[in-house]
């Protein structure tokens, strides 16, 4: 006997799942309003082959983000956003740079980072973990994120589409998905992600979302109206069953209301990386 346990855990690679995350979600047709292989959904100014542009300029940073979770992994929780911010900064450039100053992946930068991040922390402190686990260190990464940047701010300070939003409508974005531990996938997804067959698994994850996911995207183009009909459509489908035929259906009239559930593309990738997590 050599006094080493019997089996070797196996860490996730949690950089080459994000990257396959946004490859799957790029792929998906039909995804109603959003860019995918038939269409450029509500979009003007993305398509198919600037989705591949964005992933290809982003990929390389989920492993830097990764490595440098490891790095500071000797630092306490509550540092950690701060060292990781100017790392996500440079990967939206980066992203920016690669499609012409295109937002395609703003939203999903700021999340799968964050999980990147947490495992190269939780993998260089010796914890295995589960997707629970996973999520709990990016929530403790987090906390504050939407007290300290989007309560209590004026108007002049508001730059971004989401700190309007939220002064608004009170919309917490992409910053309170992540504070929660990604609370919107592991509640409305996750449970759900093996009653489908494998073919009907990300569509059926994406109606999920669109039918809860309080997305900043569709307020910000359609509305608290645009939401709510996004939704109402999506739990309708769920409620009643689903063919390929009524996602284009879908698709046709989130493209004529000019709705996009971008937030909910993002938490799609989320929902890929964390369902290939054991729980
Ligand atoms: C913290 C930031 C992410 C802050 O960004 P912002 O203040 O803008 O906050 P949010 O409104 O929360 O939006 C950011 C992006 O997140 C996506 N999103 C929106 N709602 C949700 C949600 N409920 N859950 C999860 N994710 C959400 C969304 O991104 C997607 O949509 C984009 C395309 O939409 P489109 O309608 O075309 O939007 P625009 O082009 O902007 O406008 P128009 O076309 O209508 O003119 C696409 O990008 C999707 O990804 C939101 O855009 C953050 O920016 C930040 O602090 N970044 C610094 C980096 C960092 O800290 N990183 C750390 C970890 S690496
Ligand atoms: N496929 C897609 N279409 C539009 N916006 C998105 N944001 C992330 N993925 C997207």
């Amino acid at each position: 006997m050599t006094g080493l346990p019997a089996t070797k855990w196996i860490f996730p690679d949690v950089a080459a799942l994000a990257e396959e995350a946004l490859l799957r979600e790029l792929e998906l047709t039909p995804k109603p309003g959003l860019v995918d292989k038939d269409n450029n959904g509500s979009h003007r100014d993305m398509d198919y082959r600037l989705f591949q542009k964005s992933i290809t300029a982003i990929s390389p940073w989920f492993r830097v983000f990764a490595d440098q979770g490891g790095h500071y992994a000797h630092l306490p929780v509550d540092q950690q956003l701060q060292l990781l911010r100017p790392l996500g900064i440079a990967c939206e450039q980066a992203m920016f740079a690669a499609t012409g100053g295109v937002n395609t992946h703003k939203g999903g930068v700021f999340s799968l980072g964050l999980l990147c991040f947490a495992a190269g922390r939780l993998q260089a402190q010796g914890q295995w973990f589960s997707h629970e686990r996973l999520c709990d260190e990016v929530s403790k990464m987090c906390q504050g994120l939407v007290a300290g940047e989007l309560v209590g701010r004026n108007e002049k300070e508001m730059t971004t589409a989401g700190e309007r939003l939220f002064r608004r409508y009170g919309l917490r974005g992409a910053r309170g998905e992540a504070e929660s531990g990604f609370a919107t996938v592991r509640h409305h997804v996750l449970p759900f992600w093996y009653q489908e067959t494998e073919v009907r698994q990300l569509h059926s994850a994406l109606l999920r979302l669109m039918a809860v996911n309080p997305d900043s995207n569709l307020v910000s183009r359609g509305g608290p109206d645009g939401l709510a009909f996004v939704q109402n459509y999506a739990a309708e489908l769920l409620k009643n069953g689903w063919a390929r035929h009524d996602l284009c259906a879908m698709d046709k009239i989130l493209i004529s209301r000019n709705l996009s559930p971008g937030g909910s593309a993002d938490l799609l990738s989320v929902s890929w990386v964390l369902a290939s997590i054991q729980a």
